[in-house]
Parts: structure tokens; C-alpha cells; sequence
């Protein structure tokens, strides 16, 4: 009888790899000595060591040919959280997680390791050191959130130690860093258009920007502690930088490191909020005749005016997590890395 051959524990898989953190964790792994295939829907790069297969994680038979041999998957794929099409993310985040989850079984694949969302249990009220045991969101704040609820239980319930195929949810929370395409880009943005002049209620509200070489850092750690004895198995961990911030603070630092004035004077959360709201409903009704993206979404104010931090206790006990990089080091890092970006350039 032919013998199997057991792929080899270096050899790993990234869904969504060439996106933002899906590249930094491929820069990461191959540093470490791993080989990757990375499949997304694009490929924005090249790398020694890595192999591209592109395609869409809807579609098994393509996604087995990037898992072959392959004994740990991290899937990190999502559309844009900013999108407002509840279609594409059932599509992708529902119905394409089922599919990663089979190919995964399919292939003999003996690991997958989730990038999840700490706003799973987000529902637009203030969360304070909110640990991993709260319930998810019975209504959260858009489409997105929705779906990575579905993903994040489709993952975790697949986990089956008897059958060794184990499973594991990071949930990260603002993600920054080189490269980002939503956070720095879209301050900016607002900034250029004289947007950033008001701070949403009394500023003093703490959130989490977690800098995505930590993000890395976790998933990394999640895959290589994920063994059948292990308590990690099938369940989620937040991932931060461990050090909230008031969201406005960080904010004006950026804003600042790119030679733009901070935002100084305060407008009432409940007023914007009120605001957000109407626009938001007034760009949906008039969707067919003309297409306006408001800047100040419902989602994107109530991220900004409210608290939202998370406990990473559970990471540092179970996979040994410490931040890697502090958010002084990391705002600094991000800034340098958006010369195009600066005021005037
Ligand atoms: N950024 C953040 O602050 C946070 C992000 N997360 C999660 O982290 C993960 C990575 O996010 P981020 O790096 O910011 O996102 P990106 O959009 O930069 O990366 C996602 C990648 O997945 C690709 N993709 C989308 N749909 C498909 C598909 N159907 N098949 C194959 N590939 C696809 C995207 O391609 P394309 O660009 O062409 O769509 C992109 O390359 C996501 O799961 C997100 O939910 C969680 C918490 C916070
Ligand atoms: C115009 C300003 C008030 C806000 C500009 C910054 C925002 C674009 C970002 C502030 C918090 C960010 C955030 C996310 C996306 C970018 C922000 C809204 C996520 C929604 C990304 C996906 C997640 O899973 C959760 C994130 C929470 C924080």
C-alpha cells in the first residue's frame, strides 16, 4: 500500500496573501525559514520562496491546487470592510469559508489558522477590556462584522481533534502599518478635504490600533502552538498591542507625523452619529441614480466616539504573546512609510 507522505510542517498556505497583513505574514513566514503558497484573488508581488495561485476562494478545485502538500493554512481573505455589498461578503466570508474549510479536510491540511475580527462582538457600544467570553454581537455594526461573526463560528466548530484537523480564530483589531490601504490612506483623505477639523464627543475614549507586525507575530505563534493536546484548539484569541490609546490621540499623531493639523474642536457623538445615519440612508435610497461614499459612515463614527480595547491575556498565557513592536515604534515606522502621503507631496 502507498504510504501518504506527511507535507511537510514548513509548508504553509496563505489565503489573502497579497493583501496587507496576508503579505506582512508571508514576508514573516519566509523569513522563518517557511515555504509559502500564497492564493488570492490578485497578486501584487514576488517573493523567493513563495509560490502565487491565483483565484477565487469560492472555488474548491483551485484552492486544492495551492493546498497541495501543504500541512498549515492561515486565511486571512475578506473584501474591503468598507464595502457595502452584503452579497459579496456571504459570498466570500460565509460560503467561500465553508469551501476553505473542505479543501483544507480534502487536502489532509492538519492546521488552519483564522484571521478573525475582535469587532465579532461590537455592537457600537463602548467595550472595555473586553475578554474573548463575550457573547458575539446579536447586532452588529454592518455587513462585514455580520459575516466575520458566521466565519469565525464556521472555523472554529470544523476544529476536530480525532480527526487532526485543528483550528484556531486570531482576532486582531485595527490593524496599522506599511502598506495599509484603509486607515492612513482614508485619514488622509479626510484631511486633504478639510474633514479632520472635529473630534467626535470628548475625545477621552480608548481603542485598540494594533500594528500588524504583532498581528503577525500572533498568528504565527497560534500556528505553531495548535496541536491536538493543546488548549488553543478551536478557540479565539485577541491580539493587540496591548496598550490602548484615546482613538483621537492616535489619530492626531499620525495626522501630525504627515504634517496635517490634529483635529481640535468637539461635535456631540449622538449629533454626527444622527448625521451619519441620514446621510448613510440617503445615499442607499438614491443608490440607483448616483454614487456618493460619505466619509463619515454610521460604522466609522461609532469606531471613533466610542471605547473599544480588548484583554490579551488569554495570548499570553496560552501562546506565550507579547507585542513585538510598541505604538510609538509602530506610528513611527507607519508614518516614514507614506512619503507620498505627507502634506503637499
Ligand atoms: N485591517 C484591519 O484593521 C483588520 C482586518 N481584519 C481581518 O484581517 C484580514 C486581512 O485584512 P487586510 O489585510 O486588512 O485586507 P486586504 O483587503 O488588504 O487583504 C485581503 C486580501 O484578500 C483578497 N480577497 C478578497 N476576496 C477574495 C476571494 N474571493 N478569493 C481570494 N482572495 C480574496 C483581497 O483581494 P482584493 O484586494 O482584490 O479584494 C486581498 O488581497 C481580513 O480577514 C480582515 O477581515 C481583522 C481586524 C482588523
Ligand atoms: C474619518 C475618520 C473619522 C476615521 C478614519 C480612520 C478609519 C478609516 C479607521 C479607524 C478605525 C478603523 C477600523 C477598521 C477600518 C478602518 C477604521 C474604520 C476596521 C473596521 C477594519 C476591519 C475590522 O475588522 C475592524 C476594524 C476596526 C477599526
Amino acid at each position: 500500500m502507498a504510504t501518504r507522505i506527511r507535507p511537510s510542517s514548513k509548508r504553509c498556505a496563505v489565503i489573502g496573501g497579497s493583501g496587507f497583513l496576508g503579505r506582512h505574514l508571508v514576508e514573516k513566514l519566509v523569513d522563518r525559514g517557511y515555504s509559502v503558497s500564497v492564493f488570492d484573488i490578485r497578486q501584487s508581488y514576488e517573493l523567493p520562496g513563495v509560490s502565487f495561485h491565483q483565484g477565487d476562494l469560492c472555488d474548491k478545485q483551485a484552492l486544492l491546487s495551492a493546498l497541495e502538500d501543504v500541512s498549515l493554512v492561515f486565511h486571512c481573505a475578506s473584501p474591503a470592510p468598507a464595502s457595502d455589498d452584503r452579497l459579496l461578503f456571504e459570498r466570500v466570508n460565509i460560503k467561500g469559508t465553508q469551501t476553505v474549510i473542505q479543501a483544507c479536510i480534502d487536502a489532509g491540511v492538519q492546521k488552519l489558522v483564522l484571521t478573525s475580527s475582535a469587532s465579532v462582538v461590537f455592537e457600537g457600544t463602548d467595550v472595555k477590556n473586553g475578554k474573548e467570553d463575550l457573547p458575539y454581537a446579536k447586532r452588529p455594526i454592518d455587513y462585514y462584522t455580520q459575516t466575520k461573526i458566521e466565519q469565525e463560528k464556521l472555523v472554529l466548530k470544523a476544529c476536530d481533534q480525532q480527526k487532526g484537523f485543528l483550528t484556531v480564530a486570531i482576532r486582531p483589531h485595527g490593524i496599522f502599518g506599511p502598506r495599509d490601504p484603509q486607515l492612513v490612506p482614508t485619514l488622509v483623505d479626510a484631511a486633504r478635504q478639510g474633514k479632520m477639523k472635529f473630534i467626535i464627543g470628548d475625545g477621552t475614549n480608548l481603542v485598540d490600533f494594533t500594528y500588524v507586525e504583532n498581528v503577525v507575530h500572533g498568528h504565527i505563534l497560534a500556528a505553531e502552538c495548535l496541536r491536538a493536546d493543546s488548549p488553543i484548539c478551536g478557540k479565539p484569541y485577541h491580539i493587540t498591542n496591548d496598550e490602548p490609546v484615546r482613538f483621537w490621540d492616535f489619530m492626531s499623531e499620525i495626522l501630525v507625523g504627515l504634517g496635517y493639523a490634529a483635529p481640535r474642536f468637539h461635535l456631540p457623538y449622538g449629533l454626527v452619529y444622527g448625521i451619519a445615519l441620514l446621510l448613510w440612508l440617503l445615499t442607499w435610497i438614491l443608490r440607483p441614480f448616483m454614487s456618493f461614499k460619505p466619509t463619515f459612515t454610521p460604522m466609522r463614527v461609532a469606531l471613533a466616539g466610542t471605547y473599544h480595547y480588548y484583554s490579551c491575556e488569554r495570548a499570553k498565557e496560552h501562546l506565550g504573546y507579547k507585542p513585538v513592536v510598541s505604538l510609538k515604534e509602530g506610528i513611527k515606522r507607519t508614518v516614514e512609510s507614506y512619503p507620498q502621503l505627507r502634506r503637499g507631496a
